[in-house]
C-alpha cells in the first residue's frame, strides 16, 4: 500500500489534510524553500490537533551540512513521529558527518533522509543511511520552479532508487512538485509513500491547501493500478475484435488536426496543443439510389462534431474527448458503430492518445 504524505504549514492545514485522506501529516514552512522548518512550538500544537489520528513528520529545516547545526535542529523536533533531514549539496565528507551526527537520534524518532532529485543525488549514500539508523529515505526537489521529480530523474533511476532503499529496509518516498497524473506513473515502482504540497493548493505551494484537492490526490493514491494474478481479463488472453459482427458501410474522417486546450498537468493549462482526430463510422448501407446528401450519412457531420469539441474550454483527458465524440455521433440512428482516435502531437513522441470503439444502442452496447 502506498501512503499519502501531505505537507502542511500549521494545525488548520493539518486538519484539512486529515479530513481529505492524507496518511502522514508533514510539517514544513513552504514559503522557506524545499525544507523550510517550523518552530518546535508549532509542531507541538499540530501534534495535539492531529491527536494521534495520523503520524506527524517535521522537517529539520534548510540547514548547512554541519553536524552540530543539524543535531540541534533534529533534537528540537523529536516530538514528531518522523524527522526529515535534508541532505543538501555538500562535499561527501560533510554529508557523511551529518548522517553520523544524526545516528544518535535513531532510537528516539524515525529519521527520514531527503535527497534532491534535481541536484544529481548520490544513491550510494543509502548504505550509510541504513548503517546509521535512518528509518527511511525520500526524493524531493530543491528548485520548485524547475519542474517536478519525473522531469529530473528517468523511470529507471527512480526504480533504482526505490529498489535500493527497499533492499536496505529503508522506508522510501517520492516527492517533488508531483501532480495527480504522476501517481499512476509512480505507483508501479511501489514506493512506501508519495509526498505532495503544491498539488494540494490552487495557487502554488505557498497558497493554502484545500481539502477537495487532498481528497482527489488521496483517491488517486488509493486507486488500484495493479492487475491481480490470474485475472480473467488478462491482456494476453484472446480478445474478440471490437469490429466483429457489425456490418455496414464506413464513413471516415482521417487526421483532422486542431489546436486544443487539453491535458492534466499544470503546464498543459492556459495554452493550446495540436490534437489529431480520426473517426470511422459504420453506418447503414448506402442505398443504391443515393444521389444527394439526404441519402447519406455525411462526413461533414463528423467534422462539425470534432470542431464543436475543440471550441469547449480546457479538457483534462483525451479519453473524455473520445467518449463525448462517440456519444454525439451515435445519437444519429444511422450510425451503428464509431471508432474514435484522439492523439496529442506535442508531447515528445510522435503521438500519444487513445482509440475507442462504441456501438449504437440498437447494436447492443
Ligand atoms: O515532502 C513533500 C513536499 O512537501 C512536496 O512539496 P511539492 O509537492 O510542493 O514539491
Amino acid at each position: 500500500m502506498i501512503r499519502f504524505l501531505a505537507s502542511v504549514s500549521d494545525p488548520d492545514e493539518a486538519l484539512a489534510a486529515l479530513r481529505g485522506g492524507a496518511d502522514i501529516i508533514d510539517l514544513k514552512n513552504p514559503a522557506d524553500g524545499a525544507l523550510g522548518g517550523v518552530s518546535p512550538e508549532l509542531i507541538a500544537r499540530t501534534i495535539a490537533t492531529v491527536g494521534g489520528r495520523r503520524p506527524v513528520s517535521a522537517v529539520a529545516g534548510n540547514l548547512p551540512m554541519e553536524p552540530d547545526v543539524v543535531r540541534k535542529a533534529v533534537e528540537a523536533r523529536l516530538e514528531a513521529d518522523f524527522v526529515k533531514i535534508g541532505l543538501f549539496p555538500a562535499s561527501p565528507e560533510a554529508t557523511q558527518s551529518v548522517i553520523e551526527a544524526a545516528a544518535e537520534f535513531g532510537e528516539k524518532s524515525l529519521m527520514i533522509a531527503v535527497l534532491f532529485g534535481d541536484q544529481a543525488p548520490d544513491f550510494d549514500i543509502l548504505d550509510k543511511l541504513a548503517a546509521c539508523g535512518f528509518s527511511g529515505v525520500m526524493l524531493d526537489t530543491m528548485e520548485k520552479g524547475a519542474g517536478g521529480l519525473t522531469r529530473h530523474l528517468s523511470p529507471a533511476q527512480l526504480r533504482d532508487f526505490v529498489g535500493r532503499a527497499k533492499t536496505r529496509n529503508l522506508m522510501v518516498g517520492l516527492a517533488g512538485s508531483l501532480e495527480g497524473p504522476d501517481i499512476p506513473r509512480l505507483a508501479p515502482l511501489e514506493p512506501d509513500f508519495l509526498g505532495f504540497r503544491g498539488a494540494l493548493t490552487q495557487g502554488g505551494r505557498n497558497a493554502l491547501i484545500e481539502e477537495s484537492r487532498v481528497r482527489e490526490i488521496a483517491a488517486l493514491i488509493s486507486g488500484d493500478f495493479r492487475r491481480s494474478a490470474g485475472a480473467s481479463d488478462h491482456p494476453l488472453s484472446e480478445q474478440k475484435s471490437p469490429n466483429e459482427g457489425v456490418s455496414g458501410d464506413r464513413v471516415f474522417v482521417k487526421d483532422l488536426v486542431l489546436p486544443l486546450e487539453i491535458g492534466a498537468y499544470a503546464h498543459e493549462h492556459g495554452r493550446r496543443q495540436d490534437v489529431r482526430f480520426s473517426v470511422e463510422a459504420v453506418v447503414e448501407p448506402i442505398p443504391a439510389s443515393a444521389q444527394n446528401m439526404a441519402d447519406v450519412y455525411s462526413y461533414d457531420v463528423i467534422i462539425d462534431a470534432i470542431k464543436a469539441l475543440a471550441e469547449r474550454g480546457h479538457t483534462i483527458l483525451v479519453e473524455e474527448l473520445a467518449i463525448r465524440l462517440a456519444e454525439t455521433l451515435l445519437s444519429d440512428r444511422r450510425v451503428r458503430q464509431i471508432t474514435v482516435r484522439v492523439e496529442k502531437l506535442g508531447l515528445g513522441p510522435g503521438a500519444v492518445g487513445v482509440e475507442i470503439v462504441r456501438r449504437g444502442a440498437a447494436i447492443g452496447e
